[in-house]
């Protein structure tokens, strides 16, 4: 079988604000094509691989190579190329609260797209189908919605230059069970549709069963273990045993019939 292309290498990777050394010496390859959900303990510093990775911070040592570009060493012009192919989806949507949903989507392709304002608006009217939403919800502002429809904004939005890479941190917090797996079917539906590499930042245990192809568990400042989601099952570690064996991980795994 032939090996996956290696879409985001990170190697050698320090992160540290003052004395708090967040990461130090932390290596990481995504391939593509893969869903690979992040997991550790608050405070592990998932939010700040992320944000290194998508370039909201400077990282204090290493090497992170994506879509073939170091992305650390690249002039300004070659790391807004490999954006354009990459889609952040944050917390909490991270919305424009004073434009529309559709304005929200249409945001990054005024930067990116010369195309005129009837195309663009068409394309962010995919986008908002794609994700799920009524077509009615275009028009709407932000606060208009609910919980479960600000998130699919937010996939929106990052879906909206078509990109390669999608990265999503905690998609799935705040959701009722029932909205959080919706979510879950949705990304799987995208991921397949669309082909997409997604690095999936989550505490959620059932949407890293529902979607994950391989777990990287971060603890020790590093990434200690990477694996299945029935490999962490086995590994010899305080932190990822009690994780994936408490009773939320029971239910999670029961769910799908695995325990
Ligand atoms: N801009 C910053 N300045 C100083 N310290 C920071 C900054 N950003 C993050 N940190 C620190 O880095 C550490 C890791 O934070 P991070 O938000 O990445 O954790 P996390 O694993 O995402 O946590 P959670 O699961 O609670 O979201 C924390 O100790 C945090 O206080």
């Amino acid at each position: 079988m032939m090996e996956a292309e290696t879409v985001i290498a990170i190697r050698g990777l320090t992160n540290r604000f003052g004395k708090t050394v967040v990461h130090e010496n932390l290596s990481l390859e995504v391939r593509r094509g893969e869903v690979l959900g992040v997991v550790g303990a608050s405070g592990s510093g998932k939010s700040v691989l992320l944000r290194s990775i998508v370039g909201l911070m400077t990282p204090s040592v290493g090497e992170i190579t994506m879509l073939g570009t170091d992305v650390l060493g690249a002039s300004v012009a070659a790391r807004a190329g490999v954006s354009a192919r990459t889609g952040v989806m944050f917390q909490d949507g991270a919305l424009f609260s004073a434009l529309t949903v559709r304005e929200n989507v249409e945001a990054p392709m005024r930067e990116t797209l010369s195309v005129g304002a009837a195309t663009r608006r068409a394309l962010a009217d995919l986008r908002i189908a794609l994700v799920g939403l009524p077509p009615t919800a275009g028009d709407l502002f932000p606060a208009a919605l609910s919980g479960g429809m600000r998130k699919r904004a937010g996939l929106a939005r990052a879906l909206s230059l078509d990109p390669e890479i999608l990265f999503l941190d905690e998609p799935t917090a705040g959701l009722d069970p029932i909205s959080a797996s919706a979510f879950d079917t949705l990304l799987n539906s995208l991921r397949e549709a669309l082909g997409l590499t997604v690095f999936l930042v989550t505490h959620d245990l059932d949407t890293l069963q529902a979607t994950c192809d391989r777990i990287a568990v971060l603890a020790e400042r590093r990434v200690l273990v990477t694996g299945t989601m029935a490999e962490m099952r086995d590994v010899d570690d305080p932190w990822v045993h009690a994780y994936f064996h408490g009773p939320r991980a029971h239910a999670a795994l029961a769910a799908v019939g695995e325990y």
